[in-house]
């Protein structure tokens, strides 16, 4: 079983500021992820995708503006206790420990739990959708394929039976095979009933899975919409995406 129960509470940052030393990043972004969607972040190198992750993450302050999970203010509160409310990382480029087995990643994905019995029924359950991680649960994780590993940061990501999982480029480095398993168990997580925030350079596939989209430049969010509506906006391809 890939959820314990359907998302109910929707993730809102609101006007946004947050940076690094002096510099402001994110310049009053605004973003919402609907419970059960999956809400796609596209922009290109150094937009700001991963500060605003960060940001909603705990792993950056808050400089202006509010966060909110479900009734719950989040801005600036700390990181673990963001997790216990139900929202989960998959890291850039789906990293996994390398010199760690596959179920010593999956326990590192759950040292946030207290029950030691709700760990190994939760890595049960991931076993169940990922059997290909129980037959190498004992390999070292350094030796699985790109798409095993891809799969294996998910499932440590999934330890915690989150809500909302938020993917920072999941398909960077990834082979076009691989790519697509990803984005099928992006989908399989929303046929589950979680709640996706996805940030990605990959335009079409993303769109593809994605329900709703924003566009960031430079720290701000330039473009919002249905993803159909975005897949067809030809001028914003042309101006931000670089595609035809
Ligand atoms: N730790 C840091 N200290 C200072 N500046 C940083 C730091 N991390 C990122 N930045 C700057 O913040 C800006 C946004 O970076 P960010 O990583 O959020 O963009 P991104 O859209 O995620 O890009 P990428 O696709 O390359 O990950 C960039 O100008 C970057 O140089």
């Amino acid at each position: 079983m890939i959820a314990g129960a359907t998302a109910t509470r929707k993730l809102s940052a609101i006007g946004v500021t947050a940076g690094y030393d002096r510099a402001d990043v994110l310049k009053g972004v605004t973003v919402e992820v609907k419970p059960g969607t999956v809400t796609c972040i596209l922009g290109a190198n150094g937009a700001g995708k991963s500060t605003l992750i960060r940001t909603i993450l705990g792993l950056n302050r808050v400089r202006k503006g509010e966060v909110y999970f479900g009734g719950a203010a989040i801005a600036n509160m700390p990181t673990h206790k963001i997790a216990a409310l139900g929202i989960a990382t998959v890291p850039e480029g789906n990293r996994v420990l390398p010199r760690m087995t596959v179920l010593d990643n999956l326990k590192v994905g759950g040292l946030l739990m207290r029950d030691s019995r709700r760990v190994a029924a939760r890595m049960e359950e991931l076993f169940e959708t990922f059997p290909r991680l129980r037959e190498r649960r004992g390999q070292l994780a350094g030796t699985l394929s790109g798409g095993e590993r891809s799969m294996l940061s998910i499932a440590r990501g999934l330890m915690t039976d989150p809500e909302l999982v938020i993917f920072d480029e999941p398909s960077l480095g990834l082979s076009p095979l691989f790519v697509s398993e990803v984005f099928g168990i992006v989908r399989r997580l929303k046929t589950a009933g979680l709640s996706i925030l996805l940030v990605e350079q990959n335009v079409r596939q993303t769109l593809d899975v994605a329900d709703y989209g924003y566009v960031l430049v430079q720290g701000q969010v330039v473009a919002e919409g249905d993803a159909e509506s975005l897949k067809q906006n030809a001028e914003l391809h042309k101006a931000y995406f670089g595609v035809h």
